[in-house]
């Protein structure tokens, strides 16, 4: 293991390693570098037995390192050429970053075509294996762990978006990217797409990435970033924790499908509560619920300006600020990848290298938007929108 800083000073794969490459790592300090060998002993080989996941741009495995640590070895696939520019992200957004909520990088592995992230190892797997993928586990969600991991989640957010400098936009919060540890304390993860912006700027124009169900519209429609667009994934994440369910279920009724229609329908109706999860058994604060759901509706308003900011979210979930009820209008929606096709913004000018839409996929689910579960929804995608005109 050798710290990154160091890592200009060490013939390692210099042959193989790109001038491009060699840039971007001379800015990282804070990371441990691995070498290949010690993550092969660590994964067995990266054998089946020690797989733990696979995520839109490789493998995940679980190893013990040398100084004993378990540890989440993320192989990136090597034929993705993007996934080498995530993955650069990824250890430039993260060296620096150490919270509470979110997963800790012990460093990367560099060598030849070679690029693999290592991280803290997190013992109870994802919201959206857990929560969400009800029949694979065993925890029990209560409510006041439920509780937990909506404040907890929100302090990660706040930290990236208000404390650091530049602000980080994770880009990609959703339930898979929700780890918990083996005390349920819930750690965001997967950086890779992660954009900073630097004070000054208001916005980043950016090839929209990101997961559809989980998309603010305005950043799916004309890719502008902000910080709301993240506010708007979490709102979208806030409800599923309370109600147990995906955002998308094609297999409901037809008016139950959307999780966001469906609660600004019985917020209308001022029945909220039935929403919440019925494996609480009504286990659960009724007004607590029904704030955090309102909470949900207030993050993913079709404005972003009706958006409240990170930190205010945590003061509301914690019931430290009160919000007016009149503020809460119909949430905004992308329901659909077609939404994207046909919406472009009238004051944007079309980039003429760049007129097709073309949505690539770097998830492992099913892409195909006649799913009869809706799964593509959950899947991290990238994509170009017709009026892009960045990066
Ligand atoms: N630090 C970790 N500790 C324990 N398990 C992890 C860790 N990181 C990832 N995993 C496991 O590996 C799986 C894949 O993770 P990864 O971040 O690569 O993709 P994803 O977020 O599920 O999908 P996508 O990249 O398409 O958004 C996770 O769902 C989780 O089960």
């Amino acid at each position: 293991m050798t710290c990154l800083s160091f890592l200009c000073c060490r013939k390692l794969d210099s042959a193989t390693r790109s001038p491009e490459l060699d840039d971007e790592l001379s800015g990282v300090h804070n990371v441990n570098l691995y070498s290949y060998k010690e993550l092969r002993i660590a994964t067995d080989d990266f054998s089946q037995a020690k797989k733990i996941g696979e995520g839109g741009f490789g493998s995940v495995y679980k190893g013990k390192l040398r100084t004993g640590q378990m540890a989440a070895i993320k192989v990136l696939s090597s034929e993705s050429s993007q996934g080498v520019k995530e993955f650069l992200t990824e250890i430039q957004v993260i060296s620096d970053v150490e919270h509470e909520n979110l997963v800790k990088l012990y460093g990367c592995c560099v060598e030849g075509n070679q690029r693999i992230l290592v991280y803290n190892y997190l013992e109870n797997n994802s919201l959206a294996q857990t929560l969400l993928g009800k029949n694979h586990s065993q925890i029990q969600f209560s409510w006041r762990t439920r509780v937990k991991i909506c404040i907890g989640v929100a302090k990660g957010l706040a930290y990236l978006h208000e404390e650091m400098r530049p602000h980080i936009v994770h880009r990609d919060i959703k339930a898979s990217n929700i780890l918990l540890d083996k005390d349920l304390t819930p750690k965001i993860s997967d950086f890779g797409l992660a954009k900073l912006i630097p004070p000054e700027m208001t916005h980043v124009s950016t090839r929209v990435a990101g997961t559809i169900g989980y998309l603010a519209p305005e950043y799916a429609i004309v890719g502008k970033l902000t910080r709301k667009a993240d506010i708007y994934s979490f709102g979208v994440l806030l409800i599923e924790i309370v109600t147990g369910r995906c955002n998308t279920n094609m297999q409901l009724p037809i008016d139950e499908q959307y999780i966001l229609e469906r609660t600004w329908q019985l917020y209308e109706r001022r029945e909220l509560v039935m929403l919440v999860d019925t494996s609480l058994n009504g286990d659960f604060d009724a007004e607590q619920a029904c704030r955090f759901l309102k909470i949900g509706l207030l993050c993913t308003q079709d404005s972003p300006k009706l958006r409240p900011s990170m930190s205010t979210v945590v003061q509301l979930l914690i019931g430290e600020k009160k919000f007016d009820e009149n503020n809460i209008t119909k949430p905004g929606l992308i329901s659909d990848v077609m939404d994207l096709k046909i919406r472009p913004n009238p004051k944007a000018k079309p980039d003429i290298n760049n007129t097709s839409t073309n949505y690539t996929s770097s998830g492992s689910e099913n892409l195909d938007s006649t799913s009869s579960t809706g799964n593509f929804s959950q899947a991290t995608m990238t994509f170009t929108s017709v009026y892009d005109r960045s990066n």
